[in-house]
């Protein structure tokens, strides 16, 4: 893992950022809304996994979809920084999800759980942590009921996992800045307002 994780140093481009949170607090709406905004600027890393595709996602866009042999087979060759079992599916960041965003110069973001942000700490990748955290579990679960894509068995592992993520973020250094998603907009501003100087630092060089 060190021998490839130096090649992100080596290869350093603008700080990669990293967006955590329970699953339905909305990190994936507040990243959509910033590629949107900021086309140019941000890239985002396209992870595996071996859920199958939502109405309306595509493959090599929201993920690179795949079946547990292949991804474990990906795995065992080291082709990931990071890996995790998530709600019974495997999700995971490949560096070459990281490196295509990099060589063109781009915020990398990457979307991935707990466990991602851990395995993440011990590379030399270098991100800044941004912990999405919902007002509380009773809209985390509104949110997630109201997303429809999400059986009552899912569901209810991904709120006892968020739980258990929402204890992670309370402990000292695992984030650099805490974001919580209330009103969208509020949300939003503060997650640009966290990037301002990463933004500025790309627009500059590519202007
Ligand atoms: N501030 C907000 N207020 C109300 N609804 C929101 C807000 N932010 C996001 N949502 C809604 O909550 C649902 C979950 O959001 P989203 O899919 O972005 O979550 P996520 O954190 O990416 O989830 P996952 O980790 O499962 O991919 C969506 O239906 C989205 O439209
Ligand atoms: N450790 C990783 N976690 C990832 C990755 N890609 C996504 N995720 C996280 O999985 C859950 C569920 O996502 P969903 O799309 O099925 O709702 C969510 O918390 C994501 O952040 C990854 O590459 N590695």
């Amino acid at each position: 893992m060190r021998h490839f994780s130096r090649l992100f140093s080596v290869m350093a481009g603008p700080r990669p950022v990293v967006c955590s949170g329970p699953s339905g607090v909305g990190k994936s709406t507040l990243l959509k809304k910033l590629m949107k905004e900021y086309e140019g600027v941000f890239g985002f890393s396209i992870s595996h996994t071996t859920r199958k595709p939502r109405p309306g996602e595509q493959n090599g866009i929201d993920y690179h979809y795949v079946t547990r042999d292949v991804m474990q087979a990906g795995i065992g060759n080291g082709d990931f920084i990071e890996s995790a079992e998530f709600s019974g599916n495997l999700y995971g960041t490949s560096k070459a999800a990281v490196q295509e965003v990099q060589s063109k110069n781009l915020i990398c973001l990457l979307d991935i759980d707990m466990q991602g942000v851990k395995n993440i700490k011990k590379t030399d990748l270098n991100p800044m942590f941004i912990s999405i955290q919902p007002p509380s579990m009773e809209i985390l679960e509104k949110r997630l009921r109201g997303r429809k894509t999400e059986s009552e068995e899912s569901l209810q592992k991904r709120l006892q996992t968020a739980k258990i993520e929402m204890e992670f973020s309370k402990e000292p250094g695992a984030f650099d800045v805490i974001i919580i998603n209330d009103n969208l907009d509020d949300a939003y501003a503060k997650l640009k307002d966290a990037l301002k100087e990463e933004i500025d630092k790309v627009k500059k060089v590519s202007s």
